[in-house]
């Protein structure tokens, strides 16, 4: 474990952390002196491996760093996010983000400039946003929760959730007899409901988008006080795996195999351990509660953004 450099004077109001993956990029180191030539005091810490972003966006908003700006991909972000989450509401520093991951799940959500100087420009000037966070079994997710069928793919394996929802239904089904794959079995409680159904895979979205571009809670704004519940069942035929996928595509209130859903909060109980993914990072949990924390997090996007609900306080 290494020691942090504490903040001092000369770090100013915000701090980029930067996944060292991407320390090293001209194009970023470009975008950072320019943006500290047009007068931000811009700081820059570097992660050496899973749990640095957590500690240093602690470190940096206990110090009172007005912006944090998670530079990475989804998982860099997440990071950050339960960095921050550790403060009480209120002393949590506001989360800017510069889009360096192969998916950028979030920031594509959100659309943020993926150009790494505008989107430094945006971290450090938008005006900050109050939205959501979603909290899973003690951690946190800022985007999207999945669970199930594809959860433990992450963005650096080819995607058979993609091939299903991009309807390549007839390979996907051999794939599943290959693999001997077997549903999700337990029971999942929400306000007003209880199912007990086997499960092929269940998403509950803050934000819209997951696996590098697919619309798993489309509906999804991240300031509504509400997740997305996608709830999927388990299939056995080919006919019923073109449904499901039909049903994909309308996601209706309550198909046969496709549930899509507005909720505060969800339980699972499950017979055997769900994989799950956070925000692009695999876990497993055999029972939890997943809840969303309204308000939860300062956010700077643009005013524009399509995850923003764009109600009454529109800035
Ligand atoms: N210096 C480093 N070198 C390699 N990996 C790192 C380093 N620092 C942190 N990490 C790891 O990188 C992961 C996060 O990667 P990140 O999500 O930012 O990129 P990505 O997976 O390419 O993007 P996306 O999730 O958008 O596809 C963390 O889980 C962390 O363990
Ligand atoms: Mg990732």
């Amino acid at each position: 474990m290494s020691e942090t450099l504490q903040p001092t004077a000369t770090d100013g109001d915000a701090w980029l952390i930067l996944n060292g993956k991407s320390a090293q990029l001209p194009d970023i180191r470009e975008a950072v002196e320019r943006i500290r030539e047009e007068g931000h005091p811009l700081a820059v810490r570097v992660t050496w491996e899973a749990g640095d972003g957590v500690r240093l966006a602690r470190e940096a908003s206990e110090a009172g760093i007005k912006r944090i700006i998670a530079g990475g991909g989804d998982g860099t972000v997440n990071e950050v996010v339960g960095g921050l989450m550790q403060l009480t509401q209120g002393m949590r520093s506001t989360l800017g983000i510069l889009p360096l991951g192969s998916a950028n799940d979030f920031a594509r959500g959100l659309e943020l400039p993926l150009d790494p100087f505008e989107a430094l420009r945006v971290a450090l000037e938008a005006r900050p946003h109050d939205v959501d966070v979603g909290s899973l079994g003690g951690d946190y997710f800022i985007n999207l929760a999945s669970g199930g069928f594809g959860a433990q793919i992450t963005n650096s394996t080819p995607a058979p959730l993609k091939r299903l929802l991009g309807g390549g239904a007839y390979s996907l089904m051999g794939m599943l007899k290959a693999w001997n794959y077997q549903p999700y079995r337990g029971r999942l409680r929400l306000p007003g409901g209880e199912r007990n159904i086997p499960l092929f895979l269940l998403a509950l979205g803050n934000g819209s988008q997951a696996g590098g571009g697919q619309q798993l809670a489309p509906l999804a704004k991240v300031d509504d006080g509400l997740l997305e519940l996608l709830i999927v069942r388990h299939f056995t035929s080919l006919r019923e795996m073109k449904q499901l996928i039909d049903e994909l595509e309308n996601l209706p209130q309550s198909g046969e195999f496709v549930e899509y859903l507005q909720v505060p909060w969800v339980e699972f109980e499950g017979e055997d351990a769900l994989p799950l993914n956070l925000d692009g990072e695999p876990c497993f949990h055999e029972r939890f509660r997943a809840e969303l924390l309204p308000g939860a997090l300062s956010l700077a996007a643009p005013s524009s953004s399509a995850l923003y609900s764009h109600q009454s306080d529109e800035g």
